[in-house]
């Protein structure tokens, strides 16, 4: 097995002001793992997710993102800040997922999947139009590639923002509670299309209550609590046998 990680944190603190969000967070993320991340409000999910997509300067310790140091370029041995156009270089390789889908209100759903792309990568129209029709496609939503996203329900705008994050080829995906703004019908679909990119062997972070998804489609799991990983492992091991006090409480309210 390759020793390659997708994302390794080091003793990672994040504070707002006097605030510390994060207080030392330390994980592995290998390429095709997917690590679902739980845990109560405000214990920093969010905010981690942030700072491996740039979103979040790290404040102290270490996070690289496939073997780079995020936010920083190596020289030799020096390390130089990225400026702003390298960060958003960066960014491009990292699809993220909110729960808000932030679909672009006045484009269809091919158009939306088909601008960054266009826009950013300035990939050829034609060549981005078959890819993002196979995208669409690929999460059920063939049939929706002309409507406009207040055309369509929430899963299926979810959908379509999962299709406009692949189809800038990331090589790590980051979902942000992709389905707790969803009606409970519509939240199947959505993690029925995650479970499929799982299955293709993309990597990705999620951030979830979803037990029954962290439980089946998991590698890892890892419970956060007040800024620190208070447990990880198996998610049969987190959630059969939790360690900790904490996770013991927070599991009993979700399960
Ligand atoms: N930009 C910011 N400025 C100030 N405080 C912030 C900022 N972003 C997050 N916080 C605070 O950091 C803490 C952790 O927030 P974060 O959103 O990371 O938690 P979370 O575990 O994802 O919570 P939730 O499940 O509610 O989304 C919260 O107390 C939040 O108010």
């Amino acid at each position: 097995m390759s020793d390659r990680l997708m994302v390794k944190a080091e003793g990672v603190h994040k504070n707002f002001g006097r605030v510390e969000v994060l207080k030392g967070i330390d994980l592995e993320v290998r390429p095709g793992e997917v690590m679902c991340v739980i845990g109560p409000s405000g214990s920093g999910k969010s905010t981690f997710l942030r700072c491996i997509n740039h979103l979040e300067k790290v404040n102290a310790g270490k996070l690289w993102v496939d073997g780079e140091l995020v936010g920083y370029r190596q020289k030799g041995d020096k390390l130089y800040e990225l400026r702003d156009h390298e960060v958003a270089q960066k960014r491009r390789e990292i699809g993220m997922v909110f729960q808000k889908f932030n679909l672009f209100p006045h484009m269809t759903a091919l158009e939306n999947v088909m601008e960054a792309p266009i826009q950013v990568k300035k990939e050829p129209r034609g060549e981005v139009r078959e890819r993002a029709a196979e995208l669409l496609r690929q999460v059920g939503l063939s049939d929706k590639a002309g409507n406009y996203p207040a055309q369509l329900s929430g899963g299926q705008q979810q959908r379509v923002a999962i299709a406009r994050a692949l189809a800038m080829k990331p090589k790590l995906m980051l979902f942000d509670e992709p389905t707790s703004a969803l009606d409970p019908e519509l939240v199947g679909d959505v993690l029925g299309v995650m479970r499929q990119l799982a299955d293709e062997g993309m990597t990705m972070v999620v951030v979830t209550h979803e037990m029954g998804f962290a439980r089946e489609v998991g590698d890892s799991l890892v419970f956060m609590d007040g800024g620190v990983v208070v447990e990880q492992g198996t998610p049969r091991e987190v959630i059969t046998d939790p360690q900790h006090e904490r996770t013991k409480a927070f599991l009993a309210k979700v399960l």
